[in-house]
C-alpha cells in the first residue's frame, strides 16, 4: 500500500496532552515518498498510564520498530502523522530532556569506552541539556546488579551484562519513559529469563513507564500489564490485551494455565491477522 503525506505535518503534542501519560491520536507513518512510499503504521491510538507496562508484538514488518522510533522523536517529521504526547510534551522534548530513553537490541556500546565512559556518553552529548541525573554512574550499576563493573570494557562482559550496561546508561537521566526494542532478543534463553525477573525489579526502583516491543510472546505476557498486538499491510493495532497478574512476578508464574491462555489469545490474535 503506497501514500504520500505533507511534508508540512509537524510532529506535536496531542491538542490536550496528558502530562502524566504517553498518548497516541491517529498516528499514520510512512517511510519514503512518492512512488516508493510505505504506509508502515496507520490509525494507531495508544494511551500508557503512568507506571505502566505495555508490549507490543507482531509479525516481522507489522510497525513495531516504527512506531517505537516515532514515540522516541527518531523518525523525520515529515514521515509522522497524527498526535503523539510523551507526558504532555513532543517526543522530541521528552528525549532531549531526559524524560524518554531507549534501549536496542544490541547493546550500542562503545568498544573502546569502559562501562563508567559508555554511562557518561549521553550526559556528555547533552551537556546539560537534561535534567540533573538522580544517581551517580556507581550507585546505577548497583541498581543492575554490576557494582564494581565501572572500568570493565564491553568486550569483557557477556551479553546479558552488555544488556545491563544499555540498561543502567537508559536510566541514568531517571526517564519516565522508557522504550525497549527487542531487549533481550540477542540473548540466550536461560539469561532471557533472568533479564525478564531483573528488568521487573529495576522497573520497581524507578517511577518509569516502559513501551517493549518483542518477538516473544511470554516475554510479553511475563512483563507488561497489556499487550498491543499489530498486524501488517498497514501496521495497524488488531487487540489490545489486559495482563492482570499480580507484581512482583517470578519465572513461575510462565508455568500457570492462566498465563498459557493469555499466551493462546496472542497468538491467535496473530494468526487471524496474518
Ligand atoms: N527506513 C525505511 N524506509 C522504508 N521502509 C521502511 C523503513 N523502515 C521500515 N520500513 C518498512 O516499514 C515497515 C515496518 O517496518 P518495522 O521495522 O517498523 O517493522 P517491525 O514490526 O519492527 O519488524 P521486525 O519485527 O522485523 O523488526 C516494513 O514494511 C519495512 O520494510
Amino acid at each position: 500500500m503506497t501514500a504520500e503525506l505533507s511534508t508540512s505535518t509537524p510532529k506535536t503534542a496531542a491538542p490536550d496532552p496528558e502530562p502524566d501519560r504517553v498518548d497516541l491520536r491517529d498516528v499514520c507513518i510512512v517511510h519514503g515518498r512518492g512512488e516508493r512510499a510505505v504506509v508502515a503504521v496507520e490509525g494507531v491510538d495508544l494511551t500508557v498510564r503512568p507506571r505502566e507496562i505495555v508490549s507490543i508484538v507482531g509479525h516481522s514488518g507489522c510497525g513495531k520498530s516504527t512506531l517505537l522510533r516515532s514515540l522516541a522523536g527518531l523518525l523525520p517529521h515529515a514521515s509522522v502523522q497524527g498526535s503523539l504526547s510523551i507526558l504532555g510534551r513532543t517526543p522530541d522534548e521528552a528525549r532531549r530532556s531526559g524524560l524518554l530513553s531507549m534501549v536496542f537490541q544490541d547493546a550500542v556500546l562503545a568498544p573502546w569506552r569502559t562501562v563508567e565512559g559508555n554511562i557518561r556518553l549521553p550526559l556528555q552529548v547533552a551537556r546539560g541539556r537534561q535534567r540533573r541525573p538522580g544517581k551517580t554512574i556507581s550507585e546505577q550499576l548497583e541498581v543492575v546488579g554490576l557494582g564494581g563493573y565501572e572500568k570493565r570494557y564491553p568486550k569483557q562482559l557477556s551479553g546479558g551484562q552488555r544488556q545491563r550496561v544499555s540498561l543502567a546508561r537508559a536510566l541514568m537521566m531517571e526517564p519516565r519513559v522508557l522504550l525497549m526494542d527487542e531487549p533481550f532478543g540477542a540473548l540466550d534463553e536461560i539469561t532471557r529469563d533472568e533479564m525478564h525477573t531483573e528488568l521487573l525489579r529495576i522497573w520497581e526502583t524507578t517511577d518509569a513507564s516502559i513501551v517493549v516491543v518483542t518477538h516473544s510472546i511470554p516475554e510479553a505476557v511475563f512483563l507488561s500489564d497489556r499487550i498491543v498486538v499489530m498486524a501488517a499491510h498497514p501496521g495497524r493495532i488488531v487487540d489490545v490485551v489486559d495482563v492482570g497478574f499480580a507484581r512482583p512476578r517470578s519465572n513461575d508464574l510462565k508455568d500457570t494455565p492462566e498465563f498459557a491462555r493469555i499466551a493462546h489469545r496472542i497468538r491467535t490474535a496473530l494468526e487471524d491477522n496474518r
